[in-house]
């Protein structure tokens, strides 16, 4: 995946049989960011995704075997540590510690999710802390390494990740996924203070089962592969929000269900469908601007349609430049003739009818019109970031199109130009333009996927502005 040669990763952890956290977690999450797993097993649980109903520690004596079969015959790139179960276990694991060289992630798992406890003793923990890269603890797990009560709000968990850090001469990484809020905040924090701060949306799943495990993990093997903390809690948090999206897919048990591990490979969800989701709040932004309620009502001032016009004209003629530029970016023949047929059809026709809908004289660019075809010109970079910049006016027309059509009628005064983005071409035209937008997804890294992705939110944010631009203060640069 990161292009050198495959790490090895130890996970030292519990065992999970119902498969969603511990070793059988880290073992797919290192597997599916590109690691080679192994693990030595510190304790068996009796669990499934209601709770822990028993825990049988593996013996000190044991661990110790385990670790130094594998010590003595392979390369350890990196380690992740989860559950320890007891003070035996942490004793032999920190002996063993010392004769390897290699950098570790440290969960310190106290409490499963279902809140059932995994470790006998908390304060025996503190003799590892030390030796750790990083500590991922929860917020809970957090508080007690200190002996503080948990952290109330974001920038208390911060304060409070910094001093663990400061104590132990390690990084922190905070999680302030038990925060009540929309985002879920993750950051990596020195003695010094954040490094590097990551959040995503919350996902509305239950389905959250072995989430610590997971990341820790991936963090473990992107580290491995890149030696940068900040670059591997970057992809490790992407990673476990795909995955955490797609959790729902699959059919474990009843209670708090397992991340989907393998959703970048085996998954049915759509992406498009997922951008379109994400863009549904600018949807509904777009719906309920005045200048698309009254041009549906044909309500809208003849000064203000002329004015979104005279702009759209200025926007096409660069927009059909820029699908020209995608058109000799492309890696195919159908491909290159698709994007140069789309941009010799706004030339020769939406271009014509905005004309036509004009009176005599060339507007100068807006503000709002400028940051729009900048945004696209800056999207070049490479062919899949750029038709992703591209898709919006596509999807966005297509999907207004049809509720301005059928608002339509024989005495409406902007009758032809609702009709435009109507028509079973541009529905086919949009569905092409879809269809290649997502098998550059399919072939992209994750870092170009997220690029993607990041121009298609930004094009679409655009197009919201672009509709309201007429009732905006009408700031133009008239220089050229
Ligand atoms: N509903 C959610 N949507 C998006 N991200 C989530 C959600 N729940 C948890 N996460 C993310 O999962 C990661 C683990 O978070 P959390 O704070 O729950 O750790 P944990 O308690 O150690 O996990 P575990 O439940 O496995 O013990 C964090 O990056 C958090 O942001
Ligand atoms: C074995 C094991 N390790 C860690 C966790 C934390 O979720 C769990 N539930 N089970």
């Amino acid at each position: 995946m990161g292009g050198g040669p495959v790490k090895n990763i130890l996970s030292i952890a519990g065992s999970d049989p119902s498969g969603g956290a511990g070793i059988q977690a880290d073992l797919k999450a290192i597997a599916a960011n590109g690691g080679y797993g192994m693990c030595v097993i510190t304790a068996l649980t009796a669990q499934n995704t209601q709770g822990v109903s028993a825990v049988q520690a593996i013996g000190g004596e044991f661990v110790l075997a385990q670790l130094e079969a594998i010590s003595a015959d392979v390369q350890i790139d990196a380690i992740k540590i989860g559950m320890l179960a007891n003070a035996e276990v942490i004793r032999a694991v920190n002996g063993w510690l010392d004769t390897v060289d290699a950098p570790v992630v440290l969960d310190p798992v106290m409490v499963a999710t279902s809140g059932d406890r995994l470790l006998e003793d908390e304060a025996v923990l503190d003799s590892l802390l030390d030796r750790a890269s990083v500590i991922t603890p929860n917020l809970l797990e957090l508080a007690s390494l200190l002996r503080e009560p948990a952290a109330a709000s974001w920038p208390q968990a911060l304060e409070q990740a910094q001093c663990l850090a400061a104590k132990h001469g390690s990084l922190v990484l905070a999680k302030g996924g038990h925060l009540a809020g929309e985002l879920c905040p993750d950051a990596l924090v020195s003695g010094e203070g954040v490094l590097a701060e990551f959040s995503n949306p919350r996902l509305d799943t239950k389905n959250t089962h072995g989430t610590g495990c997971t990341l820790s993990s991936a963090l473990a093997t992107l580290f491995a592969a890149s030696g940068d903390w900040v670059c591997a809690l970057e992809k490790a948090k992407a990673y476990l929000f795909r995955a955490i999206g797609a959790a729902d897919e699959l059919n474990v048990g009843s209670g708090h269900g397992p991340v989907n591990h393998f959703a970048d490979f085996f998954s049915d969800t759509d992406p498009m469908d997922s951008w379109w989701q994400q863009i549904q709040g600018l949807r509904d932004s777009i719906d309920n601007l005045e200048f698309i309620t009254q041009l549906a009502d044909g309500t809208l001032a003849e000064t203000d349609f002329e004015y979104y016009l005279a702009q759209d004209a200025l926007y096409l003629q660069r927009y059909a430049q820029v699908l020209s530029e995608a058109s000799a970016l492309a890696p195919d023949l159908e491909a290159q003739r698709f994007w140069a047929n789309s941009a010799s059809e706004i030339l020769e026709g939406e271009l014509q009818l905005h004309r036509s809908y004009l009176a005599e004289g060339t507007a100068n660019p807006s503000a709002i019109t400028l940051n729009y075809v900048n945004h696209l010109a800056a999207s070049a970079s490479s062919y899949a970031e750029l038709i992703a910049a591209i898709l919006p006016c596509y999807w966005l027309y297509q999907d207004i199109g049809k509720r301005l059509a059928s608002a339509n009628h024989q005495a409406h005064p902007y009758k032809q130009w609702l009709v435009t983005y109507a028509s079973e071409e541009f529905d086919r035209a949009t569905e092409r333009a879809i269809s290649m937008v997502r098998e550059a997804w399919k072939q992209a890294d994750d870092g170009l996927r997220e690029r993607m992705r990041v121009a298609f939110m930004r094009s679409s944010e655009h197009e919201v502005a672009f509709f309201d631009q007429a009732r905006q203060n009408r700031v133009e640069f008239p220089t050229v």
